[in-house]
C-alpha cells in the first residue's frame, strides 16, 4: 500500500460515526445504494457548522446516509432531500426517525430533481448537496446555484468517479460531466472551488456574489 493509500485509509477509517449513522450505512450497502464514505460524512457534518447552515437541500436522499450527516451537529437546520426512488425515500424516513430526526426538520420529496429544483426558492439555501446520477450533474449544478444564497455552498461528493475523472483513457458520460463541471467553476468569478481527495473526491463551491459563466439564466426571483 502507498503512503497515499495509507493516509486515505486512515482518513476514512477515523472513528466518529454515531450508531444512527452506522446503521443507516449498513442498510445503504445491504441495498446496494453507495452512500457518502465517512470522511466526506464527516465534512458534511463539519461543513453545516462552517457554512451555519439553517435551510440545507440534498438531491439524491439514498436511504439518509448524508442526510443524517448533514443534520448531525446542525440542530436548528431544517433539510430538503430529494430522492427519485419511492423505496428508498420509504428507508430514509425509518432511517431518519430511529435516528430521532424530528419530522418537522425534513421536507422528503419523491421525484426528479431536476423537475424539482427548478421550482423551489431562490437564494434561499445555505447548502446543496448534489448526490445523485453523475450524468445529470450539470442541470444538478445550475439548478443548485439558482437556490444556494451567496457565501453558501454547493457540495459534490464522487469528483473522482472511482478514479476515472484523472484518468485521461477513461471518456464515459459521467466522467466527461464532472470534468466539465470541474473546467467550468475552475474558471468562474462567481464561485470558489475546493476539490478534496477525501472518500471518492469532494468538490465544495462557495457561492460569491455575482453571476457564474455557464448559468443558463441569472437566479429567479
Ligand atoms: C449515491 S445515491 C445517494 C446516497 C446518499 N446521498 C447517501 O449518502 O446516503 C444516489 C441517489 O440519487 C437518486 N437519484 C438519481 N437521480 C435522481 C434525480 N434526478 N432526482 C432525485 N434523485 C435522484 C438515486 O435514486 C439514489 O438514491
Amino acid at each position: 500500500m502507498s503512503k497515499l493509500e495509507r493516509n486515505w485509509q486512515y482518513a476514512e477509517q477515523y472513528p466518529g460515526e454515531t450508531e444512527a449513522l452506522v446503521r443507516a450505512r449498513r442498510l445503504s450497502l445491504e441495498l446496494g445504494i453507495e452512500p457518502v464514505s465517512r470522511s466526506v460524512g464527516a465534512q458534511l457534518s463539519g461543513s453545516t457548522v462552517l457554512a451555519r447552515a439553517q435551510a440545507i437541500c440534498e438531491v439524491g436522499t439514498g436511504v439518509g446516509v448524508s442526510g443524517l450527516s448533514l443534520l448531525r451537529y446542525a440542530s436548528e437546520a431544517t433539510l430538503t432531500s430529494i430522492e427519485i426512488e419511492a423505496e428508498h425515500l420509504r428507508e430514509a424516513r425509518g432511517v431518519f426517525s430511529d435516528a430521532g430526526i424530528a419530522a418537522a426538520r425534513l421536507r422528503l420529496i419523491e421525484g426528479d430533481a431536476r423537475h424539482v429544483m427548478p421550482r423551489m426558492n431562490l437564494a434561499a439555501y445555505d447548502l446543496v448537496l448534489i448526490d445523485a446520477e453523475p450524468a445529470q450533474l450539470l442541470e444538478h449544478f445550475e439548478n443548485a446555484l439558482g437556490i444556494v444564497r451567496p457565501g453558501g455552498c454547493i457540495i459534490v461528493p464522487g469528483a473522482f468517479a472511482h478514479g476515472r475523472v484523472p484518468d485521461p483513457a477513461a471518456r464515459d458520460e459521467d466522467v466527461q460531466a464532472m470534468r466539465d463541471l470541474l473546467a467550468l467553476v475552475a474558471e468562474s468569478p462567481a464561485i470558489a472551488p475546493i476539490l478534496s481527495p477525501a472518500g471518492d473526491g469532494l468538490l465544495t463551491l462557495v457561492r460569491l456574489d455575482g453571476d457564474a459563466p455557464g448559468t443558463p439564466n441569472p437566479p429567479r426571483r
